[in-house]
C-alpha cells in the first residue's frame, strides 16, 4: 500500500471509532471515505445496529456491497454523524470538496448532520485554501454563459472532462474547476459563486466540520475538534 493510502486508511478507520450503536451515518465519497465505509461495514457485520445515507452512487454501491443498511432520504429526520474526505482543509476547519464531483450531495448531507468528521492525509492540511481548484457544480443549460460569468470574476474556470467527455455529476450537472491559487475571502466567494444563476453549489464547506482527523503514513492520526 502507498504511503498516502496508509494515511487515508488510518484517518478513515479512526473516524469509525466515533460511531455509536443506533446512529444514522452519512457516508462520504472518495478514496479516504472508502476506508471509513469499509470500517463501517465491519462494524455492521460485527452486529452494531446502524443505518446510513450515501453522498454518491459510488459510495452507495460500496456500502451495499459491505452490507451496510442504506436508507432513503425520505426516511431520514436527522443524520447523527457524517464522515467525509476533503481536497483541502485549513486550520479553521474550512474545506474545499468536490474533487470527485460529489460536492452537492455531500453538502446536503453535511448540512443535515449533527456532526461532521473530516478525514484527510496530512498533504491536504493547508495554510490557505485555493491551491486545489475549487469545483463549482453548474446546470448544463446555457453552461457557456455561466462559464463566461466565472471568467469575468477571474475564476479561471475549466470545464471538467473525463475520458475526453464532459464529466457529468450524479445529479446530471457539469463541474467547472476554478483556479484561485489563494482564496482570500472564502465566505465572500461562497456567496458570490452561489449568487450566479446556473450555479447549483460550490465546493467550499465553511461551517460544517466539527472534527478533523489527519492520518499519517506511519499509521498514526491527529484528531482535532472545534
Ligand atoms: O467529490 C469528492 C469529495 O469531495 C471527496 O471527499 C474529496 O474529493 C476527497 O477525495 P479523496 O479522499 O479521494 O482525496
Amino acid at each position: 500500500m502507498q504511503q498516502q493510502d496508509l494515511a487515508k486508511k488510518a484517518a478513515g478507520e479512526k473516524a469509525a471509532e466515533y460511531i455509536k450503536p443506533g446512529m444514522t451515518i452519512g457516508l462520504g465519497t472518495g478514496s479516504t471515505a472508502y476506508y471509513a465505509i469499509m470500517r463501517v461495514g465491519a462494524l455492521v457485520r460485527d452486529g452494531m445496529p446502524l443505518r446510513a445515507v450515501a453522498t454518491s452512487e459510488q459510495s452507495e454501491l460500496l456500502a451495499k456491497e459491505q452490507g451496510i443498511p442504506i436508507i432513503s432520504f425520505s426516511e431520514v429526520d436527522k443524520i447523527d454523524l457524517d464522515i467525509d474526505g476533503a481536497d483541502e482543509v485549513d486550520e479553521h476547519f474550512r474545506l474545499i470538496k468536490g474533487g470527485g464531483g460529489a460536492l452537492l450531495r455531500e453538502k446536503i448531507v453535511a448540512a443535515a448532520s449533527s456532526e461532521m468528521i473530516v478525514i484527510t492525509d496530512e498533504s491536504k492540511y493547508v495554510k490557505h485554501l485555493g491551491r486545489f481548484p475549487l469545483p463549482v457544480e453548474i446546470i448544463p443549460f446555457a453552461w457557456e454563459l455561466t462559464f463566461k460569468r466565472l471568467i469575468a470574476l477571474d475564476a479561471a474556470p475549466v470545464l471538467r472532462t473525463r475520458d475526453g467527455r464532459t464529466f457529468v455529476t450524479d445529479n446530471g450537472n457539469y463541474i467547472l474547476d476554478c483556479h484561485y491559487e489563494k482564496i482570500k475571502d472564502p465566505a465572500g466567494l461562497h456567496q458570490q459563486l452561489n449568487d450566479i444563476p446556473g450555479v447549483v453549489e460550490n465546493g467550499l464547506f465553511l461551517h460544517y466540520a466539527s472534527r478533523l482527523i489527519i492520518g499519517y503514513a506511519d499509521g498514526s492520526v491527529k484528531s482535532l475538534s472545534r
